[in-house]
């Protein structure tokens, strides 16, 4: 069994992109910018968005921060996304799900100028990534594809159970993994809560992608032996044994599933920190003009 090490790929990933970065500010004087939108004080989001300013930092990006109380309207979120749409300083805008219950996360997304959606939420980007073209690729996705090329996985031919059809990891990881592209090229079954004889679907994997949101939902029994199995999971558990005050547990039931899998991913140290630097790489794609010119 190996582990696929999240800190590891991604922070040599950052030092490329700081490279990049670096260059970027030279040649155009500025430095590529994402401004994130978050609205509430969830917890999750709260340190998500944090990390994701953190990083900015770190590479060398400029990166501004809206807060807005949950309270606010969904006319007034959707106002300040246009603004962010046409100031040509930003790169990249995102705005942090989930959203209150009163705000239409489908609108707030289709909002967002396609060109600046560096999330690759935007029936645009998504549309883009099915037809193979070039897009925003949406980040837990992107890093995933990141990890398993950091690692040489060879996934041509193989078959990929996904598990969960979320918009923002399910749906479109089950696209990429059968496009014709590396990693990609597998037989793709997805899979959902009204899937039937799932354990019996999970067991034909080679590669097993768990995005279901359940603590410990994959189990030991489920898995092919010599399985690449990613998790996305990050399922939050109040704890006073840690200094955060919670525990984080992913999909798959870590410590039974690793002996029988070829690669695994940890949680935490695994898709999360890549989610963060697929984000990177598309604000620096944005600013370099790569994907709309
Ligand atoms: N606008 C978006 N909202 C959400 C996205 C997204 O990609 N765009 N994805 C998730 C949350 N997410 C990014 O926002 C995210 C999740 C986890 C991590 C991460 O670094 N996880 C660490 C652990 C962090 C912790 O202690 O909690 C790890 O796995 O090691 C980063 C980003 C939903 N919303």
């Amino acid at each position: 069994m190996n582990i696929l090490d999240g800190k590891h790929v991604s922070e040599k990933i950052k030092l490329e992109i700081a490279d990049q970065a670096a260059a970027f500010l030279h040649d155009a004087g500025r430095k590529p910018h994402l401004v994130a939108i978050l609205v509430g004080n969830d917890g999750g989001s709260e340190t998500y968005v944090a990390s994701k300013m953190k990083n900015c930092e770190k590479v060398g990006f400029q990166s501004s921060l809206y807060r807005f109380d949950t309270t606010v309207s969904e006319n007034e979120l959707l106002d300040k996304v246009r603004e962010i749409n046409a100031d040509p300083g930003v790169d990249g805008l995102i705005v942090q799900l989930p959203l209150p219950k009163h705000i239409d996360p489908e609108k707030v997304t289709e909002a967002i100028d396609p060109k600046k959606d560096v999330d690759g939420f935007h029936p645009i980007n998504l549309g883009r990534m099915v037809r193979n073209l070039p897009c925003y690729l949406p980040a837990t996705p992107y890093g995933i594809l990141l990890m398993l090329q950091a690692y040489n996985i060879d996934t041509a031919g193989k078959h990929c159970v996904v598990v969960g059809r979320s918009n923002i990891v399910g749906m479109p990881m089950s696209i990429l993994m059968a496009r014709n592209a590396n990693p990609g090229n597998c037989t793709v079954t997805l899979t959902h809560s009204k899937t039937r004889d799932l354990k019996e679907q999970v067991l034909q994997a080679d590669v097993i992608v768990a995005a279901i949101g359940k603590k410990n939902f994959i189990t030991a029994d489920m898995v092919k032996p010599g399985a690449v199995v990613i998790d996305v999971g990050i399922n939050r558990e109040v704890s006073d044994q840690t200094k955060s005050g919670y525990k984080l547990y992913g999909d798959v039931d870590f410590e039974n599933v690793a002996p029988k899998s070829s690669y695994i991913t940890p949680v935490p140290g695994g898709v999360g920190l890549m989610t963060i630097v697929g984000l990177l790489k598309n604000t620096l794609a944005s600013a370099r003009k790569e994907i709309y010119g």
